[in-house]
């Protein structure tokens, strides 16, 4: 039997803060943005983890897309780099790094996905930096952690984890997480949470107003921003999910990425008010 995901299993667990707080205690959350052309998916990614309480939040940019993302952005911050071995050092400090979300297909993307692998920070990846590894998923579940997520559409879940979706998708995902040691979240109506340990569960307040251009980077976010908090992935995970749907469900028609981010306090403000 798989738990549903409702907040009573993570809502004490929800990180806020607290007199001694200062943002760099609060969680300090970076997004790999792709190139001048892509830049928006970062942006909607590195938003909704502040909006999730992250008390710094960084773009790292290769350098031809910093004057496209400077002027889009203002509490979050902008560090270009130029190699992968330059990002090693700009990210150092870093507690949870989200890479993905137009990232690029290409080698870069996989030279930053291995350099953040050795950076001690909690890994968010979605998009891009599950498809380049469609035909070598072993080269990146190799160098996963246990507090790393994959949060992959059913498209991304076939490309790493060809043939799983036919035993459906609970079994799929839980599949899928102990197979990459990593915490899954295969995406769609009723998204499933697996993690590597065996726990699982399934989300029920999904949403379809979410079908749109984005929504998964600014859910990458949100899980980003609560990591990067240093709440436990797999609750992370179920609570972002959970509160981006509660988000679209608030909406309703009409709803575009951007506006997730925007509706993200209230879901907060609910949560916090209900925990004990
Ligand atoms: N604002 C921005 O900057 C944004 C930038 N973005 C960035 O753009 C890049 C490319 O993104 P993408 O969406 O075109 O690529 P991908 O999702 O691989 O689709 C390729 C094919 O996969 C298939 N497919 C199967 N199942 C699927 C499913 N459940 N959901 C969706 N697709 C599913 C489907 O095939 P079909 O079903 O049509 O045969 C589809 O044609 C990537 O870097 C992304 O991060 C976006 O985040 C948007 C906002
Ligand atoms: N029909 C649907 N019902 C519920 N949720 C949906 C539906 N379609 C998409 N979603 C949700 O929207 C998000 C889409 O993510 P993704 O496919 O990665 O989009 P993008 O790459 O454009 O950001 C996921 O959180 C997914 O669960």
């Amino acid at each position: 039997m798989i738990e549903t995901n409702d907040p009573a299993l993570w809502r004490n667990f929800l990180p806020w803060p607290d007199a001694q707080t200062h943002k760099h205690t609060r969680g300090r959350l970076g997004v790999v943005s792709g190139r001048a052309n892509q830049t928006g998916a970062a942006r909607l990614a590195a938003r909704a983890g502040l909006r999730a309480g992250a008390g710094l939040v960084r773009i790292f940019c290769p350098p031809d897309a910093a004057s496209v993302i400077a002027p889009s952005i203002q509490a979050v911050m902008l560090t270009p780099f130029a190699s992968a071995e330059s990002l090693a050092r700009e990210v150092e400090g870093m507690d949870a790094m989200i890479i993905g979300p137009a990232a690029g297909l290409d080698d870069a993307t996989i030279g930053n996905i291995h350099v953040l692998a050795q950076s001690g920070a909690a890994l968010v990846i979605d998009a891009d930096g599950l498809t380049i590894f469609k035909g070598r998923a072993a080269e990146l579940f190799a160098i996963l952690d246990r507090d790393d997520i994959l949060t992959p559409h059913e498209g991304e879940f076939e490309r790493l984890f060809p043939g799983y979706l036919a035993k459906g998708r609970v079994e799929a995902a839980q599949d899928a997480a102990r197979r990459a040691q990593a915490v899954v979240v295969l995406k769609g109506a009723q998204t499933v949470i697996a993690s590597p340990d065996g726990r699982a569960r399934i989300n029920i307040n999904d949403s379809p107003w979410l079908a749109t251009a984005g929504s998964g980077d600014v859910l990458a976010g949100v899980i980003g921003g609560l990591l990067a908090q240093r709440m436990d992935s797999f609750d992370a995970a179920c609570a972002a999910v959970w509160m981006h749907a509660d988000a679209a469900n608030r909406f309703g028609p009409g709803l575009i990425a951007e506006d997730l981010s925007e509706i993200l306090p209230a879901v907060l403000r609910d949560l916090w008010s209900a925990a004990e």
